[in-house]
C-alpha cells in the first residue's frame, strides 16, 4: 500500500481549496492519502517518516515568511531523515507581495535538505484557484500519483 501525507496550513481557506482539489485526485487510485490541517490536527515532523510521499501546502506570511503555524514543524524537520521519500509543495500566494509564494520555496528546500526527492515544480496559485488553476492543481496531483506509483512498482 502506497501512503501519501497531504498536510497544509491555510489562514483564509485558499490553500485548503488547493488541498481539496489535490485530495480529490486520489479517489479511485491505489494510493492512500492522509489529510492533515496542521493548525487543527497538529503534525509531528517525525511522523513524515511513516509515509512514502509527502505533499505540503502553505500560504506565505510577512515578507516572504513561513506562517507561524509552520515554524516549529519546519525547525523540527532538522531531526527527520526523509531519504527515499517523494515530495512536492504547493500553496496560495499573492503577487502584490515582493516575495511571491516564498514559504513554498522555503518548505521545499527544507524537505530536500532532509533527503526527500522534490519530484514536481513548486505549485504556486494566485489567491483562490480560478478555472485554469483548477486544472493545474489536478495535473499536479495526477503527476505526483503517477510518480509515486511508478516508484512503488519498481521497488
Ligand atoms: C500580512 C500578510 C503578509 C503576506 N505576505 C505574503 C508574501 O510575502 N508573499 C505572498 O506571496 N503572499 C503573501 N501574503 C498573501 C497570502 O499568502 C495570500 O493571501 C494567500 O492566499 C493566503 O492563503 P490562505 O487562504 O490559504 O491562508 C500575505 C498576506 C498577509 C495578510
Amino acid at each position: 500500500m502506497v501512503e501519501v501525507l497531504l498536510a497544509f496550513v491555510s489562514m483564509s481557506g485558499n490553500t485548503e481549496e488547493i488541498a481539496d482539489l489535490i485530495e480529490d485526485q486520489f479517489d479511485d487510485t491505489s494510493v492512500t492519502v492522509t489529510r492533515k490541517d496542521i493548525d487543527m490536527d497538529g503534525l509531528e515532523a517525525e511522523s513524515l517518516e511513516d509515509y512514502d510521499g509527502i505533499l505540503i501546502g502553505t500560504y506565505t506570511w510577512g515578507d516572504g515568511d513561513l506562517p507561524f503555524e509552520l515554524e516549529d514543524f519546519h525547525d523540527d524537520l532538522d531531526d527527520v531523515d526523509l531519504t527515499g521519500k517523494d515530495a512536492a509543495v504547493f500553496g496560495s500566494c499573492d503577487s502584490s507581495y515582493a516575495e511571491y509564494g516564498k514559504a513554498i520555496d522555503i518548505m521545499s528546500e527544507k524537505l530536500k535538505a532532509q533527503g526527500a526527492a522534490i519530484v514536481l515544480d513548486n505549485l504556486k496559485i494566485e489567491l483562490d484557484p480560478q478555472d485554469e488553476d483548477v486544472t493545474r492543481c489536478e495535473t499536479f496531483a495526477q503527476d505526483f500519483i503517477k510518480k509515486i506509483q511508478t516508484k512503488a512498482a519498481y521497488s
